[in-house]
Formats: structure tokens, C-alpha cells, sequence
């Protein structure tokens, strides 16, 4: 099926990017975050205070193998990559864009970890979760955009372009 799936790194773009790729195909956009939240009622945060990480994870991982979709850009979560299930129904369902961005961009998009809901384990570094989780998008990416230094319009250009080829 033809959809289109972004994985990366928290702050990578994959939401705000998704949404102009999807006016670009003329593709629906789906937030899986906000799937997370609408079908738990909770908010990420609230889910991960109450089931921690790994509770956090299963319930994403759960989310998004029952994502059934067509013609849909689909911005995933950061931690998806930990979903093996997940991962296999993605690569069914799409192909898999990897939005690939330094570990000093990430870190100066994002902020405090913790407040902004990334699943980062207690006396983990972004530097320590940049390394643990670069490996997995790369090993489930069917394209690679470096998105470094790059405006979201011309980032959109070139993941429609890489598409097509
Ligand atoms: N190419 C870009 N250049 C500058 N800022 C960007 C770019 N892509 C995303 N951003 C900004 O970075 C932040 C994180 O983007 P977001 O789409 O929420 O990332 P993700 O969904 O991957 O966590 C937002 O404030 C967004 O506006
Ligand atoms: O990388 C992560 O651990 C997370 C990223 C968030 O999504 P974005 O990647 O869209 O920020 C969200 O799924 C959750 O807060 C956990
Ligand atoms: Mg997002």
C-alpha cells in the first residue's frame, strides 16, 4: 500500500513536515501521537507517568500495528523504532522515510527531555539516546533525508522526489 512513513529522532520534523508532504501528494496526514491519545484518552505524558517507558512503548508499538491506512503520511513517534511489531506493519503498509538530523540540532529543537514527553530512561543523555536509537531508523529506513540546515518546504520537495525514483 502506498503510504508514506516518517521515523527520527524527536524533534526531527516529522510532524510539521508530514503535513506539508501530505498537501504536496495530496495524501491524508496522520499523527500517530494523536491516535495514541485519542484511543488511550490520555496524554503522552500522562501515559508515561502512569505505565512508564516500557508501558509507554507497548502501547504505542500496539497503536501503530493497528494503523490501517491509505495514501496517508503517517508521523510517527520517536520511540516507534522500538516496536518491532509496529516496525514490520509499517514496512507492510509504506515505505519508510528516515528524517535524519545531528544529534546538536536535535538537542537544540527539543529543549528538557523530560518535559517534552521523550521516552529517555533515568541517567540516560540525548547524546546516549541518539546512539541507541540512530542504528534502528536507519535499519528499518527505505530512504534517508538529512534534514540538516534545510528549510521544511525544500525538505518536503525532496523526500516527494526521492518517491518517485
Ligand atoms: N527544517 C526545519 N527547520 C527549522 N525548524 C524545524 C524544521 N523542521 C521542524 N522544525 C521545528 O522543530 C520543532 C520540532 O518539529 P516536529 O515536527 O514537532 O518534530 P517531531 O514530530 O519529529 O518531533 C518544531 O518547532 C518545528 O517547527
Ligand atoms: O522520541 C520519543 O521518545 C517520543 C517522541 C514524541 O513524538 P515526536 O517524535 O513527534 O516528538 C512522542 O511520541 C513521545 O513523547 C515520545
Ligand atoms: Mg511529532
Amino acid at each position: 500500500m502506498n503510504n508514506v512513513i516518517l521515523i527520527g529522532m524527536p524533534g526531527s520534523g516529522k510532524s510539521t513536515i508530514g503535513v506539508v508532504l501530505a498537501k504536496r501528494l495530496g495524501y491524508r496526514f496522520v499523527d500517530s501521537d494523536l491516535v495514541i491519545q485519542e484511543r488511550t484518552g490520555k496524554l503522552l505524558h500522562q501515559i508515561i507517568e502512569e505505565k512508564g517507558i516500557d508501558g509507554f512503548i507497548r502501547v504505542e508499538n500496539e497503536v501503530n500495528e493497528s494503523l490501517d491506512m491509505e495514501k496517508t503520511v503517517i508521523a510517527t513517534g520517536g520511540s516507534a523504532v522500538y516496536g518491532k511489531e509496529a516496525m514490520v506493519h509499517f514496512k507492510s503498509i509504506g515505505t519508510i522515510v528516515y528524517l535524519r538530523l545531528s544529534c546538536e540540532s536535535v538537542a537544540d529543537r527539543l529543549g528538557d527531555l523530560n518535559e517534552r514527553g521523550v521516552a529517555v530512561r533515568q541517567g540516560q543523555t540525548l547524546e546516549d539516546l541518539y546512539e541507541e536509537r540512530v542504528p534502528l531508523y536507519q535499519r528499518y529506513a527505505d530512504i534517508v533525508i538529512d534534514c540538516e540546515d534545510k528549510m521544511i518546504k525544500d525538505i518536503a520537495a525532496e523526500i516527494e522526489g526521492a518517491l518517485k525514483k
